[in-house]
């Protein structure tokens, strides 16, 4: 656990001179904390290029080679240990460029959903991303969507290159969590504030990239299709900087079809990849004092973002978590949905 008197050394890379600059204007015109509204919150000590020598194992330059966005991660600030990237980014957003993504090789206080933790073994890929974005408030839920599908695809276009076109078993649980072979491998957490005509929004992720521990990870589902595939060789592992690259560059295309056309051109990719299209859930229901239990089938996501489901007669509702179960399976509510011209 850092004190107060722990320094967090943060190092600061861009992608051209002029948003070094920016970046170096910004970040220097308050001092940065590692979260505000606590205790101890820790100064943060910003080194900049070029004595930038990084103390992370995030190759911040290797990441940079790959990036091919206009502004997504075109700042990058990278650390070996700091709290939380999630509490840097969103306790310290307006001094924070649109754009810059802050990756940590071990987080202390990570935050997951909920009050949960969010513990960082080594190999595990763990950023914050900080986005402002102008759309309307109806779309805001499906920004955490847009985040899952980009994390999604990358994945397997890194899987695809070692696996001669063939993909990997990861699929997005819905509504945040990213699933290998039935197994917990990644979470995404959003976080958005409205501010000067915009949504800032912190999007988080970890990403059991290389850590075969605690249930498997992407490297590893990679090998075992390696050898399903009986496959020549031996398949290369995914790097940490290629895979951030990708999900931004992924990322930044989709939230410009967001904005500008709402997500349903993305429906059918994201359909495709989560976990449940004709999926079955049971609800409990209390009615008159006893309880009963509806089938539905999962159809896909409602103009709210919510499951979209049917009961045994056709008739669909939409589906809403509790708010008292993790899992957000377990302990749905479900809403008439109401059938265009019925
Ligand atoms: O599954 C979840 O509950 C979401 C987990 C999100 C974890 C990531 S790791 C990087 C970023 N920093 C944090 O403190 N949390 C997010």
């Amino acid at each position: 656990m850092q004190t107060s008197s722990t320094i967090t050394r943060i190092d600061v890379y861009a992608k051209t001179q002029n948003a070094l600059q920016v970046a170096k204007t910004l970040l220097l015109k308050e001092q940065l904390v590692t979260a505000r509204g606590v205790p101890t919150p820790a100064p943060v000590q910003l080194h900049f290029p070029p004595d930038a020598q990084s103390q992370s194992a995030f190759d911040a330059q290797a990441f940079l080679a790959r990036l091919a966005t206009q502004n997504l991660g075109s700042t990058i600030m990278t650390t070996a240990e700091l709290p939380s990237t999630q509490t840097l980014l969103h306790d310290n957003a307006s001094m924070i460029p649109d754009g810059t993504v802050c990756v940590a090789d071990r987080q202390v206080m990570g935050k997951g959903r909920g009050h949960n933790t969010w513990h960082s073994p080594p190999g595990c890929l763990m950023f914050s991303l900080l986005t402002h974005i102008k759309l309307p408030g109806v779309r805001l839920p499906f920004v955490q969507y847009v985040a899952s599908l980009a994390i999604v695809q990358a994945v397997q276009e890194q899987a695809k290159e070692r696996l001669q076109g063939h993909e990997v078993d990861v699929k997005i649980k819905w509504p945040n969590d990213l699933y290998g072979s039935k197994l917990k491998i990644g979470g995404i957490l959003c976080q958005s504030v409205y501010r000067d005509q915009a949504f800032h929004v912190v999007i988080g992720a970890g990403i059991n990239l290389s850590n075969w521990q605690p249930t498997t990870c992407i490297n590893e589902l990679i090998d075992q299709q390696h050898s399903r595939l009986c496959l020549p060789g031996t398949a290369s592992g995914v790097a940490p900087e290629a895979l951030l690259a990708a999900i931004l560059n992924n990322l930044e295309r989709m939230m410009g079809i967001l904005v500008k056309d709402g997500f349903s051109p993305m429906e059918p990719a994201y359909l495709q990849a989560w976990l449940h299209s004709g999926q079955q859930v049971l609800l409990e229901e209390e009615v008159d004092g006893s309880t009963r239990q509806v089938q539905l089938v999962v159809q896909g996501l409602t103009p709210s973002g919510y499951l979209k489901a049917l009961d045994q007669s056709g008739q669909p509702f939409e589906l809403h978590p509790d708010g008292n179960s993790l899992d957000f399976f377990k302990g749905l509510v479900r809403k008439k949905v109401a059938v265009p011209g019925s």
